[in-house]
């Protein structure tokens, strides 16, 4: 292992760069703050101050992934669509797989120059993130609760708000609406069968609703959909402290353009549309299995500096009063003093090892029901067939499980179990 291999591993370095994205984070933060007063004078350029803000703090992971760790994402895509990247609005769908997915998203847009403006639709969890979270509220990031009932008018709204947006943005959709477990997967492939559609391998069921909510209210802003179909060479499974840790992934990115234009308006054909889709990247991702690459050439564009520049620049002004403070430190020769200095640092890499826990699939969300909540329901569904017109006692008592349930959130299964 060489010097530098070495240097990236140690846990020093780890704090310096956790101690620069932290600050620098609430920095943009408390500058995202100010420009709240700019807001209803001239909202287009409080919004373009807000794009270069997160740029900012945004392509230091870009340049964590690409120069620290040394990971380029390979980009397979047609040359003619290749031209248009960057230059109009999308939505993009992708796979949820891998837990540096977003990295490599940031990559992309990073290479097209649609970092700063790029938004998601989020699980609303993660706009109380310290210093991310609260960056993507001024990016106008779109944020739900994962419940239909809750969300359709802030999340409307929302998308009506990017309508007149200034820069050129794409807009993350991951439709599987959580990340790829064995568990969830069996789940999603029982509601497949119910619905009498094909079973996926590598995917786990669309969610329609989103994907033909963003599409109706995006008509007229957004130019076309970017099926985005993800994937790691010899069966990586990447992680993001692995990258902090200098670690080099092999990524591979196929991206086909298609023009909104041919996604139908009409909800169920919208929905069967996305079917379609997702048996097609299904079967994309299963040749990637044999062959190790998508279809299409590799078009991939140079990584830039200024993710680079960027980092250095944050690296450097932060170090200059850390390194002040320390020295200070030392000099006055305190006890109590450097144990709460040590105190604190140690808080505050726990609270990034917090952070960065986030991104780990093991610590996924319930999202779509777990499988004790579906032996519960089969359960349930099995007493009642049998026990229907029987006891009004125990129909009853099966009413007060299934207020339970839903109150567990498991109301959509139920229904179906149901019916
Ligand atoms: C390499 C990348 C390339 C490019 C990247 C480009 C750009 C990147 C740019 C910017 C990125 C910026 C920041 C991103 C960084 C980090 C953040 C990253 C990711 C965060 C992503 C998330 O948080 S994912 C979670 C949020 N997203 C979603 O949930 C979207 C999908 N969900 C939906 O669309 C849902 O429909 C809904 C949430 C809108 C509403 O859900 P609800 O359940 O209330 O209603 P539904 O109608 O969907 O549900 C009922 C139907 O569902 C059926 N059902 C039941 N169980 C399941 C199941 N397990 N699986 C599938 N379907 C199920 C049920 O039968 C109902 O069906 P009906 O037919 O009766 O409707
Ligand atoms: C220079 C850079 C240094 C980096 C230091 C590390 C700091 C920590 C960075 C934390 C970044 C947090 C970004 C979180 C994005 C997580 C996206 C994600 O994958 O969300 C999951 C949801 O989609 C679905 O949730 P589940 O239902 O699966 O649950």
């Amino acid at each position: 292992m060489g010097l530098v291999q070495w240097l990236k591993g140690q846990f020093l370095c780890h704090l310096i760069i956790c101690y620069g994205f932290l600050v620098s984070g609430l920095l943009v933060n408390l500058l995202q703050i100010c420009t709240l007063p700019l807001w209803p004078i001239n909202k287009q350029l409080a919004r373009r101050i807000n794009c270069k803000l997160g740029y900012s703090l945004t392509s230091q992971s870009v340049a964590l992934l690409e120069w620290w760790s040394g990971t380029e994402v390979t980009f397979y895509t047609d040359p003619a669509d290749y031209q248009t990247y960057g230059k109009e609005n999308a939505i993009v769908v992708l796979n949820h797989n891998f837990e540096i997915d977003f990295l490599c998203g940031w990559t992309f847009c990073d290479r097209f120059g649609v970092l700063g403006a790029s938004k998601c639709l989020a699980k609303k969890e993660l706009s109380y993130l310290p210093v991310i979270g609260w960056m993507w509220y001024f990016l106008e990031m779109v944020f739900i609760k994962r419940k239909w009932e809750e969300d359709k008018r802030s999340f409307v709204q929302s998308l009506q708000n990017l309508r007149d947006y200034p820069e050129n943005f794409w807009f993350l959709l991951h439709c599987e609406g959580t990340r790829f477990t064995e568990e969830k997967h069996q789940i999603s492939m029982e509601v497949a069968e119910k619905k009498g559609l094909p079973k996926l391998k590598h995917h786990l069921l669309p969610r329609t609703k989103g994907f033909w909510v963003a599409v109706q209210n995006l008509r007229g802003t957004v130019a076309a959909v970017y099926c985005c179909t993800l994937n790691f060479r010899n069966n990586e499974t990447p992680t993001l402290l692995g990258v902090i840790n200098g670690k080099k992934y092999h990524p591979d990115l196929y991206i086909r353009r298609i023009p909104l234009e041919s996604v139908p308006e009409d909800e169920a054909e919208c929905s069967s549309w996305l079917h379609k889709l997702y048996q097609e990247k299904d079967q994309f991702q299963e040749d990637y299995s044999h062959t190790g690459c998508f279809p299409g050439p590799v078009v991939t564009p140079p990584r830039g500096p200024w993710s680079l520049i960027n980092w250095i620049g944050w690296t450097c002004l932060l170090l200059y009063p850390l390194y002040l403070l320390l020295v200070q430190l030392v000099l006055s020769g305190s006890i109590l003093t450097i144990l709460a200095t040590v105190a604190f640092c140690s808080a505050v890499s726990v609270g990034v090892r917090w952070m960065i826990g986030q991104t780990e699939i093991k610590r996924s969300s319930s999202y779509g029901p777990t499988s004790v909540a579906y032996l519960m329901l089969a359960l349930v569904s099995a007493v009642c067939t049998y026990k229907r017109r029987q006891s009004l006692l125990l129909s009853s008592r099966v009413n007060i499980t299934m207020l339970c349930l839903m109150n567990l959130g498991y109301d959509k299964l139920i229904s179906h179990s149901i019916s």
